[in-house]
């Protein structure tokens, strides 16, 4: 039997950036290798630091997917864990450690007995930055017999107990975009402002006035999220900055807003730009971070199993304004995505974020459970 708790230790401690994810590759690979020997119903891929297997099932009349993420955040972790992060300024602060020991502790169990049905495993890089699933999605990876009927996923959630599977039967997560925005103007030396045209004093006008967008563009029941959570600009006080660099991201759970929102984002940018004498440089990007909307007959199916689930506490729960690329995958292939509780009073993308380990041996067997009737019909 796999050690759940130790592979998650030993995957927390080499967290790596998307698509650069080659200790945590080679890990997986090793473990699923070890798992697979003498399987000869088993067949694997990769792509990049991805990994994609597959179990062929006996007499298959559907092939059902399960999607784990891979890679970590560059966040300088302080839990003070022994086995916190050893891959300095990165860390698994949003749980993936968790979601790939649960794919392999599923994937034991789904290997015990050969399946009616195939069942695919997905090892996904670069959730967090470039979309790795849509990526693999468009390079082919899941062309032909590697093509899922329906697919699944969880992620984990730090306000939900250990015991807690949340989702819903329509929109669970939203849309994300991602912007950069650039003002360049000229730099100078501080005592003379009026030989210089400061990028720092544009881009802080900026990062306030597109608040304005939330609370006075945005329909108000629908809302949206506009966060730039980072700024750079000069290199020390008495030099006016010529560059200044803002990075952030929309979140909404309409495309209609989405859009909205990165239209009033440029007429912000430009007019900051205009009004300062500067030019600006702006970058919007949605890539694979679509809405995840939920099948809603295949996530009726899965809350009814999970509620009559003895020590499973079923909720069914409200969207949430966190991004994910399954939505790209949900929107090719009919699926469901979930949270899991993992109680703990750090957030995701927290420093101190540690998640309650015993979610572990609880996922296991609960997506088991509802992967092999899955597996059956
Ligand atoms: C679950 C989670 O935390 N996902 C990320 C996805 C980020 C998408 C993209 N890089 C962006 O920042 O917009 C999240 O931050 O919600």
């Amino acid at each position: 039997m796999l050690d759940l708790i130790a592979i998650r230790r030993a995957l927390h401690q080499i967290p790596e950036i998307g698509l650069e994810e080659v200790k945590t590759h080679a890990y997986l690979m090793a473990t699923i290798q070890e798992m697979i020997a003498g399987k000869s119903f088993v067949e694997i891929k990769t792509w990049q630091t991805g990994i994609v297997l597959k179990i062929n099932g006996s007499a298959p009349q559907k092939t059902i997917g399960w999607r784990t993420d891979i890679d970590g955040l560059p966040i300088i972790e302080d839990t003070g864990l022994e086995f916190a992060s050893r891959h300095e300024g990165n860390m698994h602060a949003c749980g993936h450690d968790m979601h790939m020991t649960l794919a392999l502790g599923v994937l034991e169990q789904m290997l015990v007995h050969q399946p009616k049905n195939n069942l695919l495993f997905l090892f996904q890089p670069a959730e967090e930055n470039e979309a790795g699933g849509m990526l693999m999605y468009e390079a082919g990876v899941f062309d032909g017999e590697y093509h899922p009927d329906e697919f699944y996923g969880l992620h984990v959630r730090p306000d939900l107990k250990v015991g807690d599977i949340a989702t819903n039967t329509g929109t669970l997560f939203a849309g994300t975009c991602e912007v950069k925005v650039t003002f360049k103007g000229t730099g100078g030396h501080a005592a003379f402002p009026q030989h210089a045209n400061d990028a720092l004093v544009a881009a802080s006008y900026f990062v306030t006035q597109v608040q304005t967008i939330v609370s006075r563009n945005v329909d108000p029941i629908e809302g949206a999220v506009v966060t730039f959570g980072s700024m750079h600009a000069g290199t020390t006080n008495n030099v006016i900055a010529e560059t200044a660099h803002l990075h952030g991201t929309i979140r909404t759970l309409t495309q209609e807003m989405n859009d909205l929102t990165q239209k009033r984002i440029r007429e912000i940018a430009e007019g900051v730009a205009l009004s300062f004498g500067l030019s600006v440089d702006i970058e919007l990007r949605q890539g694979g971070y679509l809405p995840v909307e939920n099948n809603p007959e295949l996530a009726t199916e899965l809350m009814t199993f999970f509620d009559q689930a003895e020590g499973v506490n079923l909720i069914d729960i409200a969207p949430a304004m966190t991004g994910e690329d399954f939505g790209y995958l949900l929107s090719k292939v009919p699926g469901v995505m979930f949270w899991l509780g993992i109680e703990t009073p750090y957030a995701l993308h927290h420093p101190k974020m540690s998640p309650d380990e015993r979610a572990l041996a609880f996922g296991v067997k609960h997506i088991s459970d509802f992967l092999k009737v899955k597996a059956a019909q």
